[in-house]
C-alpha cells in the first residue's frame, strides 16, 4: 500500500489529574487488548519512571517492553516538539507499526498543545486522535480539590478581569475535561450512590459539549468503550478550549513542584506508610510514589499515595544493579517545605 492510501493509526490520549487512575486504566486496557498491538507512550511529572515500571511489570502476554516508551523530560505539553514528535515518528516508522497508540500524559499536562501536534506535517497524515479520555478522581471532586474559593476569585478578578480561578488545580482539571471525548469517573468504590450522582452532576456542568461520562472502578472498562471512538479530535480543536489559548498554549508549571527523596530500608511497610501519610497531611502534597526496600525482604515495596490515601504492594525482586536504592517522588504545590518533608520521610 502507498503512504497515501494507508489508514491513519488511531491514537488515544489518556489525561486526568495526578493520581486519578490513568496508569491503572492503561494497565487494564493492555490486559484486555485481545491481541491488538498497542504501543504506550507514558509521561510523568517526576523522574523515577514509576508509571513505566508499573506497566512493564504487568507481565501481560503480548505486551513487549519496547512497546512502552517513557517520556520523562517534563510534561508532554511542554516537550511536544523535542520528545513527543520524534517518539511518534519512531513508532510509526517501525517495520511493524502499532495498531493503536495510547498516550498517558502526566497528571499536570494540558492536553491542548499535545492535540495540536496531531495537525503537524508528518504526523497529521499518519495518525489521528481516536479520542481524548479524561480520567477523574471521583472522591477528589467530591472533596472539592478542584474547586475555587469564590471570594478569592472575585478579589483577584477585580485586579485582572481575565482571572478564572484562584486554584491552579482547577485550571489543569478544567483544561483536561474540556479536551475530552469521554470522561471516566474513577474510584466509584469510594463513593456512595448519592455522592456519585453529585460528582457526575458537577462534572457534567464543567464539560461544555455533550461528552459522555462513564463510571469505573480501577479503570475496569471494556476497551471497546475507550478505544475506537473515532473522534478525530485534531480536527475539532476549537471545541476544546484551554485556559492558555490566548497565549497560544504557552504556560508554566510553576504552580507545582516535584523532588525525589532517597529512602533507606524501612522496618515495615506500615511504618513507612504511616510516615508518608502524616507528611502528606501536614504539607501541600498532591502525590507521593516510589519503590522502597524493606529490611529482611528481597522484594521491593511499591508505595503510592494520592493526598493521604496510600496503597502499597511488593511488586518484584530488586534487580542486580539496583542496589536496594529506595526513593519516592513527591509532587505538590510550589512552596512546599522540602527540608521538613525530606526529614519527615527519612523518619
Ligand atoms: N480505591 C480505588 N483506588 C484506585 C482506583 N483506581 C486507581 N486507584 C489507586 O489510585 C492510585 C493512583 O492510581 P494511578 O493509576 O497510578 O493514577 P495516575 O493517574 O496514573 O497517577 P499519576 O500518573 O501519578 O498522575 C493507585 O494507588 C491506584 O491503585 C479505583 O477505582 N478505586
Amino acid at each position: 500500500m502507498s503512504a497515501t492510501t494507508t489508514a491513519k493509526v488511531p491514537a488515544t490520549i489518556i489525561t486526568g489529574f495526578l493520581g486519578a487512575g490513568k496508569t491503572t486504566l492503561v494497565r487494564h486496557l493492555l490486559a484486555h487488548a485481545g491481541g491488538r498491538r498497542i504501543a504506550i507512550i507514558v509521561n510523568e511529572f517526576g523522574t523515577l519512571g514509576i508509571d513505566r515500571e508499573t506497566l512493564r511489570s504487568c507481565g501481560i502476554e503480548g505486551c513487549a517492553e519496547e512497546d512502552i516508551v517513557e517520556l520523562a523530560n517534563g510534561c508532554l505539553c511542554c516537550t511536544v516538539a523535542d520528545d513527543f514528535i520524534p517518539t511518534m515518528m519512531a513508532l510509526l516508522d517501525r517495520a511493524v507499526p502499532p495498531e493503536h497508540i495510547v498516550i498517558e500524559t502526566s497528571g499536570l499536562a494540558l492536553p491542548k498543545p499535545l492535540l495540536k501536534a496531531f495537525t503537524w506535517p508528518g504526523i497529521g497524515t499518519r495518525v489521528t486522535v481516536d479520542g481524548v479520555i479524561a480520567v477523574v478522581d471521583g472522591p477528589a471532586v467530591l472533596a472539592g480539590r478542584f474547586a475555587d474559593d469564590p471570594a478569592a476569585v472575585a478579589a483577584q478578578r477585580a485586579a485582572d478581569p481575565s482571572v478564572d480561578h484562584d486554584n491552579p488545580l482547577a485550571e489543569v482539571y478544567e483544561d483536561q475535561l474540556r479536551a475530552a471525548d469521554l470522561v471516566v469517573v474513577n474510584k466509584q468504590d469510594l463513593l456512595t450512590e448519592v455522592e456519585l450522582t453529585r460528582v457526575r452532576a458537577e462534572i457534567e456542568a464543567a464539560v461544555p459539549r455533550g461528552v459522555k461520562l462513564v463510571t469505573a472502578r480501577e479503570g475496569r472498562l471494556d476497551p471497546l468503550v475507550v478505544l475506537g471512538i473515532g473522534a478525530a479530535a485534531e480536527d475539532d480543536l476549537a471545541a476544546r478550549p484551554s485556559h492558555h489559548d490566548a497565549e497560544d498554549g504557552a504556560h508554566e508549571h510553576d504552580d507545582f513542584d516535584s523532588f525525589t527523596v532517597s529512602v533507606a530500608p524501612v522496618t515495615s511497610a506500615d511504618a513507612l506508610v504511616g510516615r508518608l501519610r502524616a507528611v502528606a497531611a501536614a504539607h501541600d502534597i498532591l502525590r507521593i510514589k516510589g519503590f522502597v526496600p524493606v529490611m529482611g525482604r528481597s522484594m521491593r515495596l511499591a508505595v503510592q499515595g494520592v493526598g493521604t490515601r496510600f496503597g502499597h504492594h511488593f511488586d518484584r525482586v530488586w534487580g542486580p544493579g539496583e542496589g536496594h536504592d529506595g526513593a519516592v517522588v513527591v509532587i505538590g504545590r510550589t512552596g512546599m517545605d522540602r527540608a521538613a518533608i525530606i526529614a519527615a520521610i527519612a523518619g
